[in-house]
């Protein structure tokens, strides 16, 4: 039996629509896909879009794109769409397995997703775990998601949050950084518009050469640092009692502790 032929997206802003548009990029097909959005302006090209809970939707799965939030609102307004039959993706941060299936308790199966705003053009690292899947279907969602990227199974599900705020949180920490690379350019005497485009080639063209290298990020780090040069004295300086590790761990902590508490907010709103 085929799985996930029909996809209902519940809430398409930032990440849905990043999602929708990454599977339509990729050449899906899309009538697999309807969305329900009560204030969307449009959906893409070939893409059902409803205003209210359809009651004619033969969609065999859900997903979440809604706030963590709204859980305890919209959990309930959703069981008709989630029923037997239906499996209920969810990109909601925070929210764990047995939440969801407090929320969604006709459901077959749950599973949460982690995706990035890269999954807009098939580039996004999408973790994900999974309560109530037989094999093939398991298959079938990894499949599913790896159009995205690179989707993979956490067995650990108590990691998940520190998963997300590396992964799913982490392209705003490194925008935050061109960002910050640009500003002290600018700060020290570039041209502004010199510094951004030289922050943005620099990080796309050093990423890139990351991904592709069989050496560790590491030793790329050191192989650019020519000994007696330049680069050392800057890394010395984002080494230093080891700032930028020790910024980056309560960066990850701060951010993981959100899913914590917004999974207690939700629950207590139940
Ligand atoms: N942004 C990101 O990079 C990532 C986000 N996520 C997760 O994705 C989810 C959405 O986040 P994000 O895309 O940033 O937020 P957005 O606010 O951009 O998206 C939420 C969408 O849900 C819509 N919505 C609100 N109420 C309803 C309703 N009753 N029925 C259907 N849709 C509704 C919103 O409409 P309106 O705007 O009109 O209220 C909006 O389009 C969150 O759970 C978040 O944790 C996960 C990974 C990364
Ligand atoms: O900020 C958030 O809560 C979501 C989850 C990961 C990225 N964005």
């Amino acid at each position: 039996m085929a799985h996930f032929e029909k996809l209902l997206l519940i809430g398409c802003g930032n990440m849905g629509g990043a999602m929708l548009a990454g599977w339509l990029a990729a050449g899906e097909d899309p009538a697999r896909f309807e969305v329900l959005d009560p204030a969307l302006g449009a959906a893409p090209e070939g893409v059902k879009l409803h205003r209210e809970p359809p009651a004619d939707s033969d969609h065999d799965c859900v997903l979440l794109g809604f706030k963590p939030q709204q859980l305890g609102e919209l959990g309930p307004r959703f069981q008709d769409l989630t029923g037997p039959g239906v499996t209920v993706f969810s990109l909601l941060a925070g929210i764990d397995l047995a939440m969801l299936r407090a929320a969604f308790p006709g459901a077959d199966a749950h599973v949460r997703v982690m995706p990035n705003l890269a999954a807009r053009i098939g580039k996004s690292p999408i973790i994900m775990a999974q309560s109530g899947l037989e094999p093939a279907a398991s298959d079938a969602a990894l499949a599913l998601y790896d159009k995205l990227g690179t989707a993979l199974w956490l067995d650990d599900e108590s990691k998940f949050n520190l998963a997300t705020a590396l992964a799913g949180s982490g392209p705003g920490f490194v925008y935050r950084f061109i960002d910050a690379l640009a500003a002290a350019g600018h700060q020290l005497g570039l041209d502004q518009g010199l510094a951004d485009d030289l922050a943005m080639a620099m990080v796309e063209g050093a990423s890139a050469l990351a991904a592709a290298a069989d050496i560790s990020p590491g030793e790329l780090a050191d192989r650019v640092a020519s000994p007696g040069g330049m680069t050392r004295e800057g890394l010395n300086v984002l080494d230093a009692d080891n700032a930028l590790i020790n910024l980056l761990n309560e960066t990850l902590q701060a951010t993981a502790a959100k899913g914590d508490e917004l999974a207690a907010n939700a629950t207590a709103s139940r």
